[in-house]
């Protein structure tokens, strides 16, 4: 496969890990990496969904299973890479998630789950990436991705928060690391159109599309882009910047909620409780 807007061999030599690049996103992005000519590491929970996306994804791709909220589990990502490759030049930070529901009905536990996955798996996976391979190495790049909307979004509250605090700690290690070469940047999704939106109610995804002034959800193929672009050289000088990719969904200040969001009883249906 070649990339639709990067020349062949952009990011030749390259080894980047992509944390939940099995799936959506990071699987796009995986691809788009590749394409490009990087060796591409995937990693996530599930072996399956890691070997059947590596398989698919070609030669360059490997894969490693682990859970980013581990530090354990998060040193021997790095480690992986390291051992295949002997370098790790790019961290992409895509492992994250919360769940729909509104605000006051997000107990304690849940704001505890979804901070420790996305603040908590993003700088475990960053620091590990830093201190045994980066710095060492004298230089890399890490790629957190977080959430648009910045001013907040209804239904994942708890998921705002997080993001923005994975926000302040991408400013914050972009100046404390840049002495060692390396730099820290974050892309900001709007909404896009992955399989994980299945999740949440019919009316929820219907009415996503409507809240974003450019008329639709976002392909995973731009969102690749903007990760190869940051992965590229024009991304360290883009260290401690957060760059929105959002079709201008950040700019939308309409009514909550958006039309044909609520249900018959005028509420807005949440996401249904995991099972097993
Ligand atoms: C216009 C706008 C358009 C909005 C729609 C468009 C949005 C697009 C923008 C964003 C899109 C995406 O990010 S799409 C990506 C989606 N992908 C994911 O979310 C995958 C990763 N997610 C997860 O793993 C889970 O959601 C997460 C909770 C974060 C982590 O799971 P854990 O295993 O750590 O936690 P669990 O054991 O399941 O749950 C812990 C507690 O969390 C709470 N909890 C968990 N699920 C709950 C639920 N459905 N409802 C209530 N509460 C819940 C309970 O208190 C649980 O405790 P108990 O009560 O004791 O069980
Ligand atoms: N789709 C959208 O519109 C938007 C998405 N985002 C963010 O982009 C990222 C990708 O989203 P998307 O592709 O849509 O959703 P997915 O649910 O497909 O992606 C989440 C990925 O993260 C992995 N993951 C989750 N928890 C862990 C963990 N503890 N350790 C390691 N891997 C983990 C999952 O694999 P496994 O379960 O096997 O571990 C999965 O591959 C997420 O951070 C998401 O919140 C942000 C804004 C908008």
């Amino acid at each position: 496969m070649t990339s639709q807007i990067f020349a062949d061999g952009a990011l030749e030599g390259q080894v980047i890990a992509v944390t939940g690049g099995g799936t959506g996103l990071g699987r796009a992005a995986a691809a788009e990496l590749l394409a490009c000519g990087a060796s591409v590491v995937i990693c996530g929970r599930r072996e399956e969904v890691l070997a059947e996306a590596a398989d698919e994804l070609g030669p360059r791709c490997s894969w490693v299973a682990g859970d980013v909220r581990e530090a354990a589990d998060a040193e021997r990502i790095v480690d992986a890479c390291l051992e295949r490759h002997g370098r790790l030049d790019t961290l992409v930070n895509n492992a994250g998630g919360q769940y729909f529901v509104p605000a006051e009905a997000i107990a304690l536990k849940g704001w505890r789950a979804v901070t420790r996955l996305n603040v908590g798996g993003t700088l475990t996976m960053a620091t590990a990436a830093y201190d045994r391979a980066m710095r060492p190495a004298g230089g890399g790049m890490v790629i957190n991705v977080t959430l648009s909307p910045h001013h907040g979004l209804a239904g994942m509250t708890h998921s705002s928060a997080a993001r923005a605090a994975v926000e302040g700690a991408t400013r914050e290690l972009a100046a404390a690391w840049a002495p060692d070469g390396v730099a820290v940047c974050a892309a900001a999704a709007g909404h896009f159109d992955t399989p994980a939106l299945d999740k949440y109610p019919e009316s929820v995804r219907t009415a996503a599309a409507r809240t974003v002034p450019l008329g639709r959800l976002g392909r995973v193929e731009e969102h690749a882009w903007l990760i190869a672009l940051l992965a590229s050289p024009l991304g360290r000088r883009l260290s401690g910047s957060v760059v929105t990719l959002d079709g201008a969904r950040d700019n939308w200040f309409g009514p909550w909620p958006p039309a044909g969001m609520a249900d018959e009883s005028g509420e807005v249906p949440t996401e249904e409780r995991r099972r097993g």
